[in-house]
């Protein structure tokens, strides 16, 4: 039987579940999430957005097909040339100056998380980069979705947090993370069990390195 990307996310269902539904999430949506803890998780987000960036062109040069190639140079220009530019200006928005965020010291959960996405790159090829990458992709655009059908969510001008889910759940993101879950499916549908068991490897880690980076937000980690 060929597998699919949801077939990663059962063989990790609980550290998925750990990611989507983690406090920092919930607070978020319900509005309750110390402003600190939000302003913290915005600088050390800057920090890593420019290694994501990275890993796009790392993907670039993984690139065996012109079609490839095409994709992660969107990717990479999607992240410079506009998610970069918002989330400088929504930081400033939240009072951290560009300045600030240009001489920031990077926390031990985004050095972790960021580094180990570009190893497994480095290491492997252009689908365990995609896999290493797709819990980020594919996440945030879940946890935009859960929190929409969560009762305690809060929308609106009485969350701070509004622009923040607003942003994950808009069409330009849903659809990227749609694009994304295709790509995969078709390289995964020709995998052996072995590389499988491999690749979600890899899935579980880069999940649990975005909880540790939910942590690192909640509990002002450096
Ligand atoms: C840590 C992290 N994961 C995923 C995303 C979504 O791009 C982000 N901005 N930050």
């Amino acid at each position: 039987m060929p597998y699919q990307f949801e077939d990663l996310k059962h063989a990790c269902q609980a550290e998925w579940q750990a990611y989507i539904e983690h406090g920092f999430v919930r607070q978020l949506g319900d509005g309750s999430l110390a402003p600190e803890a939000f302003q913290h998780y915005l600088k050390q987000d800057y920090l890593f957005l420019i290694q994501f960036a990275r890993a796009y062109a790392l993907a670039a040069y993984k690139s065996p097909t012109l079609s490839d190639l095409r994709q992660a140079k969107e990717g990479l220009q999607a992240i410079v040339d506009v998610e970069l530019d918002l989330h400088i200006s929504y930081c400033n928005a939240w009072g951290i100056s560009e300045e600030e965020l240009a001489n920031l010291p990077e926390a031990r959960a985004t050095l972790a998380y960021t580094r180990y996405v570009l190893d497994t790159g480095n290491r492997g090829d252009l689908l365990d980069l995609h896999v290493a990458l797709s819990p980020c992709m594919v996440g945030y655009g879940e946890i935009a979705n859960w929190l929409n059908n969560r009762a305690q969510t809060i929308r609106g001008d009485s969350n701070p947090y509004d622009a923040w889910i607003a942003m994950y759940e808009s069409d330009e993101f849903q659809d990227a993370m749609q694009a994304e879950i295709r790509w995969l499916n078709e390289r995964l549908g020709d995998v052996s069990p072995t590389r499988f068991e491999q690749l979600t490897r890899v899935f579980r880690d880069a999940t649990r390195l975005e909880i540790d980076f939910w942590d690192m937000g909640l509990h002002l980690s450096d």
